[in-house]
């Protein structure tokens, strides 16, 4: 699959060849048959609007299908309503799909992504446990936390629940949840400096979890794996607007799943540059075009743009 030079992303500090792990359609497919289908966990009041970003999120990334889950059916009514989401998110409450019924109904889901707007009121924490719990573990199915999935609340927290990970498990906190990671998980090292002492932090954090990978998200976002320590610096947005966090959760369960299930070579630190690299270029031009007016939903719209000129289809 020929690569063209990424457009306006910086060289990644990787092959070029690397970037091959994303499909191309394949006209004998079916819905979700290319690693394409995605389950978002999370929504509580006040917080609808984070799950429908990370959704929407996934869908212009390129998925075929994503069902979202969350506790209650007055948020799962405020999605379905929801223009953000399309027709293309199946939403479903506790009632619909509790979770017993998970196992089964995960076998068609290639990633999970738990946390945008799940609250930490103990009784979503203690719920979204439980889905937690309830995933198939699978080495080709990634499970990404963020967000309120990532708060260390009485034992066990949602994290804890997947440790030792028996699947590849992804973390993308932002500044404030990674120092509640670190002083919850690695007490006599909240006191850090630099940015080197940063970067170190998170490989200590990484190992200790013994997780997959974390993105620690900020003006340059640190990527670390078992593997490999990467950065991020393509030029974004320079409005923080809500809701950045939340797009890019959604695509970075998107790029993990279809490295994990297309990727011949190279670490997951590529899917997982990929997604921030993403979210920072889709950033940039909604940026330009809104200014100060931009929102995440204008970001998302960028997506598929993006996408398309970095990994083009071949099809017309
Ligand atoms: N439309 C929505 O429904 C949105 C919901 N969101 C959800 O809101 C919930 C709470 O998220 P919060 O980010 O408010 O909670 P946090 O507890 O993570 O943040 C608390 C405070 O830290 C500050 N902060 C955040 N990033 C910082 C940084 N890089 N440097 C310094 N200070 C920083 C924030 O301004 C805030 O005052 C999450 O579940 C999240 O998913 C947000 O994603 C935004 C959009
Ligand atoms: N100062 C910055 N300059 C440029 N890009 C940034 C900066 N801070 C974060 N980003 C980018 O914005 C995206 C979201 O990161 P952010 O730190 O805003 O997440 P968050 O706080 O979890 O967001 P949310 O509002 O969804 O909770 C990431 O892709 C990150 O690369």
């Amino acid at each position: 699959m020929p690569v063209l030079p990424p457009c306006n992303l910086l060289p990644p500090p990787f092959p070029l060849s690397q970037l091959n792990f994303i499909p191309q359609h394949d006209p004998s497919s079916y819905k979700g048959s290319s690693g394409c289908r995605f389950l978002t966990v999370g929504a509580s009041p006040p917080y609808f609007g984070a799950l429908a970003y990370a959704s929407a999120a996934t869908l212009q990334a390129g998925a075929d299908m994503t069902t979202a889950l969350t506790l209650e059916d007055a948020v799962a009514d405020n999605l379905r309503n929801c223009p953000l989401t399309s027709a293309e998110t199946m939403v479903y409450s506790s009632n619909l799909l509790p979770p017993p019924d998970i196992p089964n109904f995960s076998n068609s889901i290639s990633g999970t992504l738990i946390g945008p707007g799940l609250s930490r009121a103990p009784s979503s924490q203690s719920w979204a446990c439980t889905v937690a719990s309830s995933l198939p573990p699978s080495p080709s199915k990634c499970i990404v936390l963020d967000a309120d999935a990532l708060w260390p609340s009485s034992s066990p927290s949602i994290l804890e629940t997947l440790l030792p990970p028996r699947s590849p498990l992804i973390l993308t906190p932002n500044i404030v949840e990674f120092n509640r990671l670190v002083s919850t998980h690695l007490p006599d090292s909240s006191n850090y400096e630099s940015e080197s002492d940063k970067a170190q932090l998170c490989k200590l954090l990484r190992t200790t979890l013994n997780v997959t990978g974390i993105i620690l998200k900020g003006p340059t976002d640190i990527i670390t794996t078992e593997h490999c320590q990467l950065t991020c610096s393509t030029n974004g947005s320079s409005k923080r607007c809500g809701g950045l966090g939340d797009v890019l959760s959604g695509l970075v369960v998107v790029f993990v799943s279809w490295f994990l299930k297309y990727s011949k070579a190279g670490d997951v630190s590529v899917a997982l540059w990929c997604a921030c690299a993403v979210c920072r270029e889709s950033g940039r031009r909604a940026y330009g075009k809104k200014r100060r007016a931009m929102q995440a939903k204008d970001v998302i719209e960028e997506i598929g743009g993006v996408v398309e000129e970095v990994w083009p289809l071949f099809d017309e």
